[in-house]
């Protein structure tokens, strides 16, 4: 982003600081920044960008989230509303649509969740009922349970909005589908009529999301209003069935990749905050006769937030590898060829999730490193917080894509044993199941990783196979198994997230200077040991490791802590957040947190007056015990 726009983004944070803001302030504050921000940044795609492209649009994306300490009510116009037109409509659909929407003349969200179901997408109430007389669609709310629930923007922001509405013709359920729905006059932007909405209330963080609720009563559209690329309704009702009824979730998959590169950015704007005042915070004396170390001297403190660069690398590496694999299975489906899909959902179903719960983790543990400032909301690593662990929860609630995940492991491992063959990044699971002697280096460890998932998963099936041969249904003996599962889910996650790292590193070393490549692969290697002691347990049983191997990984792991310590600052600030993207006293690249903290703190309120008027209307009185 250039010198200039970046400037002009200077002036959206001149104003009051948002925690002393109310709840409508902080949402009308909001608007003004995300109109002046998206005017700075705003230019048009088209959807047949490069994969560098998109991914630069993405990344824009998430800038534009990273600003504010919240989130904007603009960002799912950007991350969902526009994937799902053009993964979901017609040709003459986007061609109408994307330039509305890419020129910000409509602002979009996407409407699935209802207050009644978020998992169960086939549970879905809301009614979408083919009228052929009129060659409309009935968008009706039969209960309140079907009423829209959770879409950002969908309260006062967006004036369209993708409905995922169960079809119903000639009183047959025909699925859930997409339909554009508009919701606001685009005059007077009141709702239109047949067409209730709100703010669904203050939240743990997203609280400038605008997050809304929609409920319909009979509200008519035409039939060109439902997007048509994967399913068609003909005028006099005939219904023409995708190749695959899964390609309307294709919006959701696209999310969870676009979620992943999120956490990188996410994790490394907390590591940055929490780093850089680790490098300026003094405290303690260790030694009598010196003076008070920086506090990102003591190893604990390098432990917690080393691991945090690197898995911001991690993630990163593994996103852009995810995203290269989703756009090649996008044009793949464009041209009719489904097979990778069941294998991109897979990846998703769990990328999204560890990426998520590691950041989550880490993100927290780099506030609880900064002590009482990190509690400060000027620090910005609470708010940091609150927007990763939203991400465990949206797009596919983590436990439920890892037990997705889980149906094509198990699907592949048995299909394994019959003799079929595995594919992709499961081809790993046909290879040795058994370590015979434990190899401590980067690619022995990944390979222990790769046999850990292979054991898990094999022994999950066994426990399926033994709970259905003792006569329980295979949903019975699903659930009876699900949290070893999931497990198994996420040991394949783990192993996946550490080989593509190791690989994706090792493309880029050789264009790497000496220097850069020694520091790079040295979190490389802290990755994988941390890992490696993380799962232990996992490792004893399957990886053959002995007391003394660990013992070896505990000092290599102390070595490499203290060879990262001076490359340490030079790392975050590689990530090259400037001060108005990290919004926090702690995290400004001139150190100077003493005096921000001071600055902000006068900034609140109550520091108008030396004496607030509640002493002379209660507390004088009180103790005068006049009350
Ligand atoms: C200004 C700033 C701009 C941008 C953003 C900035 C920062 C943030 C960055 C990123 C985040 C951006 C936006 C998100 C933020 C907030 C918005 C949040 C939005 C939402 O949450 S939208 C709602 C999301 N909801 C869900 O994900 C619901 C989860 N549930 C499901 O997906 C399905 O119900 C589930 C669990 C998959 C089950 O589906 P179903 O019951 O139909 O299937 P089965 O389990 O029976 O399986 C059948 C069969 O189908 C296969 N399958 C399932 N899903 C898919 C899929 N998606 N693709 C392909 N195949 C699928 C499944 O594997 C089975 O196959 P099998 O029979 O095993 O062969
Ligand atoms: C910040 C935020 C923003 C959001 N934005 C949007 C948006 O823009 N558009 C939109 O459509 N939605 C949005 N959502 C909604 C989100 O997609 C749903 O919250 C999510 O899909 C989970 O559904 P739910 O909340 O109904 O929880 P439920 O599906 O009721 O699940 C509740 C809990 O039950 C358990 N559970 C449920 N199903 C299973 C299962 N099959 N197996 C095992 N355990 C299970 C899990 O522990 C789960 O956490 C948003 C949510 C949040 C938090």
């Amino acid at each position: 982003m250039d010198e200039q726009k970046v400037l002009s983004i200077k002036g959206l944070l001149d104003d009051t600081p948002e925690e002393y803001l109310s709840h409508k302030e902080k949402y009308e504050n909001s608007i003004r920044k995300s109109v002046l921000f998206y005017k700075t940044l705003h230019s048009t795609e088209d959807e047949n960008m490069s994969v560098d492209e998109k991914t630069k649009l993405n990344f824009r994306n998430i800038v534009t989230s990273a600003i504010f300490k919240d989130n904007s009510p603009f960002m799912l116009h950007n991350s969902m509303f526009i994937p799902t037109i053009m993964g979901q409509g017609t040709d003459e659909q986007r061609e109408y649509w994307m330039k509305r929407a890419k020129n910000m003349e409509i602002i979009g969200t996407y409407a699935q969740t209802e207050l009644g179901h978020g998992t169960f997408i086939r549970g879905l109430e809301t009614q979408a009922t083919y009228d052929p007389d009129t060659e409309e669609f009935v968008l009706h709310s039969p209960v309140l349970s079907s009423y829209k629930w959770w879409p950002g923007g969908l309260a006062h922001t967006a004036n369209y909005c993708i409905v995922m509405a169960r079809l119903y013709i000639k009183g047959k359920s025909h699925g859930i589908h997409p339909f554009m729905v508009q919701i606001r006059d685009e005059e007077t932007h009141m709702p239109l009529p047949g067409i209730k909405l709100g703010e669904i209330g203050a939240k743990l963080g997203f609280n400038t999301v605008n997050n809304g609720f929609l409920g319909f009563e009979n509200h008519r559209i035409s039939r060109d209003r439902m997007l048509m690329k994967n399913a068609q309704v003909l005028k006099d009702g005939t219904f023409v069935a995708g190749s695959n009824s899964k390609l309307t979730y294709g919006t959701m998959v696209y999310v969870r990749v676009l979620i992943v590169s999120n956490m990188a950015n996410m994790l490394a704007k907390a590591v940055t905050i929490a780093l850089r005042y680790s490098a300026i915070r003094r405290q303690s004396q260790p030694k009598p006769d010196e003076p008070e170390p920086q506090i990102l001297d003591y190893v604990t403190q390098q432990h917690k937030l080393f691991i945090a660069i690197a898995s911001s690398h991690a993630f990163y590496m593994n996103a852009m590898w995810l995203w290269e694999i989703y756009y090649s299975v996008s044009l793949q489906l464009a041209s009719g060829k489904l097979d990778n899909l069941p294998e991109l959902h897979a990846l998703a179903c769990c990328l999204k999730p560890l990426s998520t719960i590691d950041a989550t983790a880490m993100i927290e543990k780099c506030r609880l490193a900064c002590g009482g400032h990190g509690y400060m909301l000027s620090a910005n690593l609470a708010q940091t917080y609150g927007l990763a662990t939203a991400a465990y929860t949206y797009e596919g609630e983590n436990t439920v894509l890892l037990l997705q995940a889980a149906r094509s492991l198990v699907k592949a491992w048995v299909g394994h044993v019959k003799g079929r063959p595995l594919k992709g990044t499961m081809a790993y699971l046909a290879g040795d199941s058994t370590v015979k002697a434990w190899d401590g280096s980067i690619d022995g460890i990944i390979q222990s990783f790769k046999v850990v998932a292979i054991r898990k998963i094999s022994s999950v099936v066994k426990i399926l196979q033994d709970y259905e041969k003792s006569g329980l249904s295979p949903e019975d003996a699903w659930n009876k198994a699900s949290v070893f599962l999931t497990a198994a889910s996420e040991a394949h996650g783990r192993a996946v997230l550490l080989s593509v790292y190791k690989s994706e590193m090792d493309k880029r070393a050789a264009v790497l200077s000496p220097p850069l490549r020694k520091v790079l692969l040295q979190l490389v290697d802290l990755y994988v040991t941390y890992w490696a002691l993380e799962k232990v347990g996992d490792m004893l049983l399957y990886a053959s490791i002995t007391d003394k191997d660990v013992d070896e990984l505990q000092r290599r792991y102390i070595e490499l802590l203290a060879a990262i310590r001076p490359n340490a600052v030079g790392l975050v600030d590689a990530f090259d957040f400037r001060d108005e993207i990290l919004n926090s006293t702690l995290g400004a690249y001139d150190g100077r947190a003493y005096e921000r903290l001071m600055e902000e703190a006068m900034k609140s309120p109550l520091n108008a007056e030396p004496v607030n008027q509640t002493f002379h209307k209660y507390l004088k009185p009180f103790m005068r015990g006049k009350l």
